[in-house]
């Protein structure tokens, strides 16, 4: 047995919970997880009692390992991905009156980012959502930041020294932008998102945890010679490339009047090189067919917003036929036109949005706890192309992860204040116990949260 001093090597302890597929959960109620000093899962055993834990310290020589434990009622899950989210946003999270996209641009929303040009109101700003999120279990985000690069850049060291996995986008808009906030020329657009691309690069030199990702903030706000020349650096740089698609009508008709040379919204990306494996695109509400067939063709993928569409009156999604189409889909949080920093949220606004489509469309449009929560992980690790390395429970891959904690009820401690909103009896079998943190939980559930083995959360209650 090795007997040298605790080695940075972890045995997680309890029941884990991850996805196998879009259908099917993978429920362990008993599991030892070992994650070496690397972050990466070395073994997980099934069917581990407390006495059977020696033995597997001693099957993989790990006797000096820490071990940490989850509650009785909790599991291990794998960390959320949120594959949208404006940082800059998050002060106006469930600001929004009864605006719709276009004017709750203008009215909420550019003069919030034009505001965090100032670099302390930046740090408050970005300090507070990547904490915020941590704490919420997302582990890795699709950030949109503002057009000024030193902010963006702040935000960068901040996800990198809490230990949140971020890909960074400085927000690209030479047109159809109040003067206080827009980019000067193409030229100045291209230099400042190299500026931050050069930034991580010194920060973060393997893009470990953070990482560029261009952003044409969407097609309304860019030029076509804007659009071509980011389509270039998108190729040139190898850099993922986020955007917003199709999100409300008013906007595709004024896609529609500003690039009368395009066949439809998704061309204008596809003619300027924008449409690539590696581009995200945000809400995809109004997609034609044909479209669909494009975005699938050239293995684009899609962060579902099912708050921020229902918020701003821009439609229901139709995830299913996109699902039953072969394109992938993860789920955004969009801060702030959506009001919550909660992926476990986007969770069940999906499936509201999915009872939408159905009372109209059919049944078949439902989606199930076992689908939203692969949205939520392994569909999310698609759509930012991590899901080698994130988005469940493997040997090789990292411990990118959160131990929920559920309160279970007792008649002797009739305390409202413990372990969050979810009151388990005892009888419920595992899924139901998954579904009711799915509709009930939120960030009172997450004790604890890892990246690549490292702890960047915990709660008060959280013993370790
Ligand atoms: O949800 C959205 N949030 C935004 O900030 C934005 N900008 C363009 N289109 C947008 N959609
Ligand atoms: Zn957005």
């Amino acid at each position: 047995m090795d007997d040298a001093p605790n080695s940075g090597r972890t045995i997680y302890y309890g029941a884990f919970v991850h996805c196998k597929s879009l259908q099917e959960l993978d429920i362990c109620e008993s599991g030892a997880i070992g994650v070496g000093e690397d972050g990466k899962i070395a073994f997980i055993e099934r069917g581990v009692s407390d006495i059977g834990l020696d033995g597997v310290k001693q099957t993989y020589d790990w006797g000096n390992a820490e071990e940490v434990r989850v509650n009785d009622e909790g599991f291990f899950f794998p960390g959320f991905i949120d594959t949208h989210i404006h940082a800059s946003q998050y002060p106006n999270a469930g600001i929004f009156g009864k605006s719709t996209l276009l004017d709750w641009l203008n009215t909420y929303t550019f003069p919030l980012e034009g505001s965090l040009g100032d670099l302390e109101r930046a740090r408050l700003v970005y300090d507070r959502v990547v904490s915020r999120t941590l704490s919420n279990g997302t582990t890795a985000a699709a950030y949109y930041a503002t057009i000024h690069v030193p902010a963006t850049n702040l935000l960068a060291d901040i996800c990198l020294s809490k230990g949140q996995r971020g890909f960074i986008g400085r927000v690209c808009m030479n047109s159809l932008a109040p003067d206080y906030y827009r980019d000067a020329s193409v030229d100045s657009v291209i230099a400042d998102t190299r500026a931050t691309m050069s930034h991580i690069a010194d920060i973060d030199p393997k893009h470990d945890l953070v990482a560029p990702i261009i952003t044409p903030r969407f097609a309304p706000s860019c030029t076509e010679d804007c659009l071509h020349a980011l389509g270039a650096l998108h190729k040139e740089s190898g850099a993922r490339c986020q955007t917003h698609i199709s999100e409300n009508k008013p906007e595709v008709a004024l896609v529609c009047e500003l690039f009368p040379k395009s066949a439809s919204y998704a061309d204008v990306y596809d003619s300027a090189g924008l449409l690539t494996a590696k581009t995200i695109l945000a809400h995809a509400v109004h997609l034609s067919d044909e479209e669909k067939s494009l975005i699938k063709y050239r293995e684009s993928k899609i962060s579902h917003c099912p708050a921020s569409n229902t918020a701003l009156t821009s439609g229901c999604a139709r995830v299913r036929d996109m699902l039953d189409r072969g394109i992938t889909v993860g789920l955004g949080t969009d801060v702030s036109g959506g009001f919550s920093p909660s992926i476990l949220e986007m969770a069940r606004q999906a499936i509201w949005v999915s009872r939408h489509v159905a009372m109209t469309e059919g049944d078949q449009a439902k989606l199930s706890v076992e689908e939203v929560l692969y949205l939520a992980t392994r569909g999310g690790a698609k759509v930012v192309g991590l899901e080698d390395r994130i988005g469940g429970f493997e040997v090789g891959m990292d411990w990118d992860a959160q131990m929920i904690s559920l309160g279970k009820v007792s008649s002797d401690d009739m305390n409202l204040d413990t372990e969050g909103p979810v009151d388990v009896f005892g009888w419920e079998s595992w899924d139901d116990k998954v579904a009711k943190w799915m509709f009930n939980g939120n960030d009172r559930n997450v004790s604890a949260v890892w990246v690549k083995g490292r702890l960047v959360h915990r709660r008060k209650s959280y013993k370790g």
